[in-house]
């Protein structure tokens, strides 16, 4: 059984980055920039929002992060995404998720120039994937493939993929890619009948259901290959996936833990999905 750690397939990729972004420096060229709206103080968005910057300056790609009291209006939001669009010096813009209650995610997402969209929410970006035209592609799914990629698995003809989650940020597009690939795909959910049976069929399982552990060894085909994408916070404040790392390690063929799985490679991808944004930015304006 191999482990599939994000946090080392991340660095390999973030090297590549940044020589990329060495190569610009050295030509005298503008550098890419991310800027990142975070909007009250949850805990755990607050530490991802300062892992993005971490990431950022760690290739030399400027970070601009955004901090918004938790009392901002709608209207004062979607200003500041205005502001953002406007701005020829910001490649990507990206709002941290969950916002908080009173303000409408949707319509934030929604006023995102889809050519700055980093996070690939827009409908915009959306409607290219269901399409197969190129545009930006959500962080969690291109980091999941990156992973699957990286024990052979591109070419997926002739395997059965169950993807349990239908959110626009996961389930919905990794079910498309590992359809591209030639995957055949089952996208799963809460109300799905007899789900241990229907994961017992999948050669490619991915895990993104939001409940510690849910995913025991009787879910899983000998040899399959499982991408735990829950991050679940326990009492005990350590963090656990949708898988039951310990009992299925040794039937996969290879799996993701938690932490130190698929996070990382969350964060390296909006790296790249910014770097592909600076290119098309420069390509139009530079
Ligand atoms: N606008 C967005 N909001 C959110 C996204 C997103 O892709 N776009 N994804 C998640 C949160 N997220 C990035 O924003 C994220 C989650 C987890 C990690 C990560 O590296 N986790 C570490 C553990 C970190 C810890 O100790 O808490 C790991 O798994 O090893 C990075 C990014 C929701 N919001």
């Amino acid at each position: 059984m191999e482990i599939i750690y994000g946090s080392e397939l991340s660095q390999k990729i973030k090297g590549e980055l940044k020589q990329e972004i060495e190569k610009l420096q050295k030509d005298g060229r503008r550098l890419p920039v991310l800027s990142v709206i975070l909007v009250g103080d949850n805990p755990a968005s607050q530490s991802y929002v300062k892992s993005k910057a971490n990431a950022c300056t760690s290739i030399g790609m400027e970070n601009r992060t955004i901090r918004m009291p938790h009392s901002t209006t709608q209207q004062e939001l979607l200003n500041e995404v205005q502001r953002l669009n406007e701005d020829p010096q910001v490649d990507g813009i990206l709002v941290q998720l969950p916002l908080p209650s009173h303000l409408d995610e949707v319509s934030v997402v929604d006023a995102i120039s889809p050519d700055k969209d980093v996070d690939g929410l827009h409908p915009v970006n959306a409607g290219k994937l269901l399409t197969g035209r190129d545009g930006f592609v959500p962080c969690t799914p291109l980091g999941v493939m990156e992973m699957l990629a990286s024990v052979g698995y591109t070419d997926l003809s002739g395997l059965n993929a169950v993807v349990i989650g239908r959110s626009n940020l996961v389930g919905k597009p990794l079910s498309l890619l590992l359809q591209k690939q030639n995957a055949t795909v089952t996208m799963a959910h809460s109300r799905t009948a007899d789900l241990k049976a229907l994961c017992q069929q999948a050669d490619i399982l991915i895990a993104a259901i939001g409940k510690p552990k849910k995913i025991t060894a009787d879910y899983i085909k000998e040899g399959a290959v499982v991408i735990d994408v829950g991050i679940n916070r326990m009492e005990d404040d350590k963090l656990c996936g949708d898988v039951d790392f310990e009992a299925i390690k040794e039937k996969a063929k290879a799996i993701t833990p938690v932490p130190k799985g698929v996070g990382p490679m969350t964060v390296c991808m909006l790296l790249k999905n910014t770097l592909k944004a600076y290119k098309e930015h420069e390509k139009i304006y530079g």
